[in-house]
């Protein structure tokens, strides 16, 4: 089933029009890798997808509807619930790790102290961080390691209970180790959430991912199986960039 459809998707910042006619389906439970070169276009694509290019001065036309239903009639609040992002640079709060993963669920009306321990124990776990930290609840999440902290911003993005995850360059700034953490992080959570993932990384695409969009110069150029891209593009410009020609 599509958890998301895009049709005829236009986006820029004021007078620069970066978007340009993209239409696609995202197939919920998968994973999807948005590749291209830098600027043509990855992270406008996804911020678009949860209404935060508005935040970032910028606007679009075009539907986006997130289970049949158009984004732009659901509450943003509501939207970005449903559809959470994690950022190149690890992003955690200036607070405790313990206070960075019971923001959202209080903020969404959870009081009780044993359900958010609760929480809070689950989200380390599926992030495969619990052992690493769990003694260190009440420490600053700011202490923790690169690694560590992307790795509790997906976490946190996972305790607001959304449906699809968002994730720019998550593990641009990363080592292997940590890499190799993420994506197979990533590979356990397709059974449960849909993941977009914007890469410069095309090895990672191949590696983590069900299917890949290209997008080059704000056009989507071609959208199908991670494999076929990769073993069999229809699009000179695709094959182009998988072998390293431009970008
Ligand atoms: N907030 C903004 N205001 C104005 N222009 C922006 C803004 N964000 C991005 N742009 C411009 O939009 C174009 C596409 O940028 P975007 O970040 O979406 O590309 P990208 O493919 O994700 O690039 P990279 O791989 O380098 O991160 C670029 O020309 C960029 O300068």
């Amino acid at each position: 089933m599509d958890i998301l459809k895009i049709n005829n998707l236009f986006a820029g910042y004021g007078d620069k029009k970066v978007l340009k006619d993209v239409s696609m389906n995202i197939k919920r439970n998968k994973i999807t890798a948005i590749i291209g070169p830098s600027g043509c276009g990855k992270s406008t694509f996804l911020t678009t997808l949860n209404r935060m290019i508005e935040e970032n001065g910028g606007n679009f036309t075009g539907e986006i509807l997130y289970k049949d239903e158009d984004i732009l009639s659901y509450e943003k609040d509501s939207i970005r619930k449903n559809i959470g992002m994690v950022f190149q640079k690890p992003t955690p709060f200036p607070f405790s790790i313990y206070k960075n993963l019971t923001y959202a669920p209080i903020y969404y009306g959870i009081t009780s102290k044993a359900e958010l321990d609760k929480i809070v124990e689950t989200n380390l776990k599926e992030a495969g961080l619990f052992d690493e930290i769990n003694k260190d609840l009440h420490m600053l999440a700011t202490k923790l390691s690169g690694g560590q902290q992307q790795r509790l911003c997906i976490a946190r993005a996972l305790t607001a209970k959304p449906e699809v995850l968002l994730l720019d360059e998550p593990c641009s700034a990363l080592d292997i180790k940590n890499i190799q953490n993420i994506e197979e992080m990533l590979l356990r959570f397709s059974r449960d959430y849909t993941i977009i993932i914007v890469t410069h990384n095309l090895a990672q695409a191949k590696r983590i991912s069900d299917y890949t969009a290209f997008i080059l110069d704000g056009e989507l150029i071609e959208y199908e199986k991670t494999e076929k891209i990769f073993t069999n593009p229809i699009d000179s410009r695709t094959k182009e960039y998988i072998e390293g020609i431009y970008g």
